[in-house]
């Protein structure tokens, strides 16, 4: 049975992990993967290889899997998707933009996930495109037997390097063919403003909070807001700690982000069947430095089923056909990327 993750970096280093995996609840000395759901309901998130190999290409990856040989002769995968049905979406939607009006909630992202059926092919050749995706995308993956996620994300949830935390506020998405008027768009800066705000806020306690500009960005084709946040920190602070107080940001969450609203979310995710890795801090400890992301752009699969999930921030402001085009725009990049 194959159980690998894998871990690429921006710039192009990646790490790959074969198990069998040692479990820790606590991160290790050595180098480790941090893998969890998107409820951090895994208490031991720390996850030691049997062997880790630095991997530059795809030829590289095949030879340091165990399983090279199966998967040499495999093709790539071909999937039939359906359709996605818009009624609960919709009305999720619409149950999410009345609280926001009633001032129930601020912002929450409801995630829509479209389902396909593989109809040929190994989703395990996809690794080779984490390893290949463009600069500037971190990309992950955990593959165990017949199941497993992949994606390549343009969010980062921390990176601990010394004493230095940084992070940021990706949120806020331009509408096609209106990526000049994005950067004075009130409705997008609303969304973006909610999550690099409470980002700003929770690392306070941390130390020392500096604040980038907010800046427009193009990863995989899309047009985002992105706001680069750091804080030195005073203390050797406990990074279980860290990932508890950063996730969910509301990139991905909710706002507030109290017992009510994070149930509201968890009602959301079970109602859409949302696959548990997506929005999930995944991460890798390595080199004396701490790399983490934030699961999206990905897929995964569950033998021969397979689910691509997108989300969207749902502000006052929301329009359902604007959000619903954000949603399949999201769900095109990462099937472009993938070439499925
Ligand atoms: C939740 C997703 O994107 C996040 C990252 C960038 C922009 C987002 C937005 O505009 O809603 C989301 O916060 C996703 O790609 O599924």
């Amino acid at each position: 049975m194959m159980d690998l993750a894998l871990f690429r970096l921006p710039d192009g280093r990646a790490w790959v992990g074969e198990g069998p995996f040692a479990e820790a609840a606590a991160p290790p000395g050595g180098t480790a993967f941090y893998v969890n759901d998107f409820t951090l309901s895994d208490a031991r998130p720390w996850k030691i290889p049997a062997r880790l190999t630095p991997v530059k290409s795809r030829e590289d990856l095949w030879a340091a899997l165990a399983q090279n040989e199966a998967l040499n002769d495999a093709a790539a995968p071909k999937v039939r998707w359906q359709k996605p049905a818009t009624e609960w979406f919709k009305m999720a939607f619409r149950r999410i933009r009345k609280d926001v009006l009633a001032h129930k909630l601020r912002k929450l992202v409801p995630v829509l996930t479209e389902e396909g059926e593989l109809q040929s092919g190994d989703p395990r050749v996809l690794l080779c495109r984490v390893l290949e995706a463009p600069d500037g995308l971190w990309g992950y993956a955990r593959v165990q037997g017949n199941q497993g996620f992949l994606g390549a994300t343009p969010e980062l949830l921390m990176q601990i390097e010394g004493s230095t935390l940084r992070t940021m506020a990706l949120a806020g998405t331009a509408k096609p063919n209106r990526e000049e008027s994005f950067a004075a768009d009130v409705k997008e800066i609303e969304e973006h403003e909610l999550v690099a705000g409470f980002i700003e806020e929770a690392l306070k306690e941390f130390g020392q909070v500096s604040r980038g500009a907010r800046e427009v960005s193009h990863p995989a084709g899309l047009t985002h807001f992105r706001t680069d946040i750091s804080v030195q920190l005073q203390n050797s602070a406990d990074i279980n700690d860290l990932i508890a107080r950063l996730h969910p940001t509301p990139a991905v969450g909710c706002l507030p982000r109290d017992e009510s609203g994070r149930e509201k979310l968890a009602e959301y995710r079970r109602q859409l069947k949302t696959p548990a890795f997506f929005g999930a801090p995944f991460g890798l400890k390595v080199d004396d430095a701490f790399h983490c992301v934030v699961s999206i752009r990905g897929l995964a699969w569950n033998e021969a089923t397979m689910f691509l999930p997108s989300g969207c921030g749902i502000v006052g402001g929301s329009a359902f056909d604007h959000e619903w085009r954000e949603l399949r725009l999201k769900r095109e990049s990462v099937a472009k990327l993938f070439g499925v």
